[in-house]
């Protein structure tokens, strides 16, 4: 697994990438760099459709200081194909939500990945999500849901082994860590109050790694 962030604005000074040696991989970062811009530039263009449909005005999430600074993070991703000895189906990553606003997803077409359309049914129904070539499968996050008062539900997915090699890219389009995300005025109503309270970026992703890393730790 790669993981980086934005080389510009301030969370780029404050995190900065740690990149391979330039001898070793001369075009690793101008390449990575491209990956992100380019990326982002769809991102935000999606961005410009999400508000048109939820009848805002195609620039309210830059508006908002949703892209004031670069926070969205790329995960480059490698599953190797094998099963675990405690044959676990799940040997790529368990069930979960992305936390931020979508990710737009590349992969190599081998199959895993799996989503479950309706996250509270239980037992839950998976189905596989097909590569096609030439596009990104988007993920919508849980700070999306809040935003949208539960309109547009994050994507509850998993990668599952299919024993096969797997590798993946995963751009989490996150807003500025300033950003208050709170339920928008199209997304609610007297009989359709506001279900989550307003909540700055920042916090929410704090909590939620927070959270992340006590269940590994077992902990509560
Ligand atoms: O590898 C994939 O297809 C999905 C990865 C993923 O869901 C994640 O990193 O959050
Ligand atoms: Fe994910």
């Amino acid at each position: 697994m790669f993981t980086f962030g934005s080389s510009e604005g301030v969370l780029g000074q404050l995190y900065p990438n740690k990149w391979p040696l330039e001898e070793l991989l001369p075009l690793w970062r101008p390449t990575m760099e491209c990956y992100y811009k380019n990326v982002m530039d769809v991102g935000k263009k999606l961005f410009g459709l999400v508000a048109l449909a939820l009848n805002l005005k195609e620039n309210y999430f830059e508006q908002v200081g949703a892209f004031n600074d670069q926070a969205a993070v790329v995960r480059l991703l490698r599953y190797s194909g094998e099963s675990n000895s405690s044959g676990e189906e799940t040997c790529g990553a368990s069930a979960h939500s992305d936390f931020g606003m979508i990710t737009l997803l590349a992969t190599d077409g081998v199959a895993g990945l799996q989503v479950c359309r309706d996250k509270d049914k239980e037992p839950k129904v998976w189905e596989d999500v097909a590569g096609i070539k030439g596009t990104f499968v988007v993920n919508i996050g849980d700070l999306m849901e809040r935003w949208t008062n539960g309109l547009f539900r994050s994507t509850l997915h998993r990668v599952v082994s299919v024993g096969k090699e797997r590798y993946s890219v995963a751009v989490f389009v996150d807003p500025d860590p300033n950003c208050v995300v709170e339920c928008l005025e199209s997304c609610c109503s007297e009989t359709y109050p506001p279900r989550f309270p307003p909540v700055r970026a920042r916090d929410y992703f704090h909590e939620r790694f927070s959270q992340t890393l006590a269940s590994y730790s077992g902990s509560d």
